[in-house]
């Protein structure tokens, strides 16, 4: 995923947004391939638009430009979905940008945050392996040290995916383990570190301050430290995910977001106004399980699946 994507993927996309595109193509192409372009039809067309979660703010502009193209009776299919396509596109192509681990310095560090259940540990997961299978001397840190069970899981993405694993028991400080492996990592010639963090939003501030701390001890190894840290947010909690977004993006220097699940629901427009929200561009989506289902974001790619395109 780090790479250019392998054969197949843009199938993978299309098929993890079936369900959104289904919900897009149904509602809104079949209002303009029926009828003219009227005024019903593109209040239509921005209620669909809102019903799918793409906002407010990118709904708008849809609307406009769709009123402008004006097109005639019995637009074809394939128009509409282009010109669709396009503008949804258009509301995305600043809000991209590279994960790229191997190309920064060594090692190089990725904190992933999020809240519990976002995605964060699969995520992180996938990442590994795409990297060994790379070539790359991994290391993973289980820094969320209060649960067994994350630790547990994270241990099995490690070794699935040949990485090196560093946690510590229950309880212990997240930070002073984040120093203590990366220090080994910089000592041992590691490629890529990746750090696990715990998400219990219930306790907002002193989360916060956690992170924050270990965002802190990193930067007394390396001033840069660390060098990405990924914000990850489940598209089917939708308009939820911008809320999280604000907390973590606000205080924690998030460089970067990671929208997963977007195969569990019909309203992956959802990214539209969390990309739009955040000061951090979307760097990787998840359409699936499976390590091949993480994908590099592309704002074009994106915007095509969304409404059944083929690449
Ligand atoms: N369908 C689908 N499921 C996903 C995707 N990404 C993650 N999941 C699933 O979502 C669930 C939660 O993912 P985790 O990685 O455990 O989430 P987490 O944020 O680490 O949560 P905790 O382990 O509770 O801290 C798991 O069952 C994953 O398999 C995706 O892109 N699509």
């Amino acid at each position: 995923m780090t790479d250019a994507p392998k054969k197949g993927w843009f199938s993978r996309l299309s098929e993890g947004l079936s369900r959104s595109s289904r919900q897009m193509t149904e509602q809104v192409v079949s209002a303009f391939v029926k009828e003219p372009l009227s005024e019903a039809a593109l209040q239509g067309l921005e209620e669909h638009l809102l019903e799918s979660d793409l906002g407010p703010r990118a709904t708008d502009r849809i609307v406009a430009r769709f009123r402008e193209l004006r097109f005639a009776a019995g637009a074809n299919e394939l128009e509409v979905k282009e010109a669709l396509a396009e503008a949804v596109a258009a509301e995305l192509i600043g809000h991209q940008a590279r994960y790229a681990p191997l190309e920064g310095p060594r090692p190089f560090v990725t904190l992933f945050v999020g809240v519990n259940g976002s995605g964060k540990t699969t995520t992180l997961g996938k990442i590994a392996s795409d990297l060994t299978a790379q070539g790359a001397k991994v290391m993973i840190v289980a820094a969320d040290t209060f649960r067994a069970a994350a630790r547990e899981q994270l241990k099995v993405w490690a070794e699935r995916a040949g990485a090196d694993f560093e946690s510590r028991r229950d309880g212990a400080d997240p930070a002073g383990l984040a120093f203590d492996a990366y220090t080994k990592a910089r000592a041992e010639n590691y490629d890529v570190v990746l750090i696990d963090t715990a998400g219990r939003l219930q306790n907002k501030s002193a989360l916060m301050d956690e992170l924050l701390k270990i965002v802190r001890v990193l930067k007394k190894i390396d001033p840069d430290a660390p060098h990405e840290t990924l914000l990850v947010l489940d598209a089917t909690v939708g308009r939820n995910a911008l809320a999280q977004e604000q907390i973590f993006g606000r205080t924690a220097y998030v460089s970067g977001l990671v929208m997963t699940k977007l195969d569990g629901t019909a309203r992956g427009g959802v990214l539209v106004p969390v990309a739009q929200a955040s000061d951090a561009p979307i760097k990787l989506i998840g359409v699936g399980e499976g390590v091949d289902d993480l994908q590099p974001f592309d704002a074009r790619a994106f915007s095509r699946s969304l409404v059944g395109l083929e690449n």
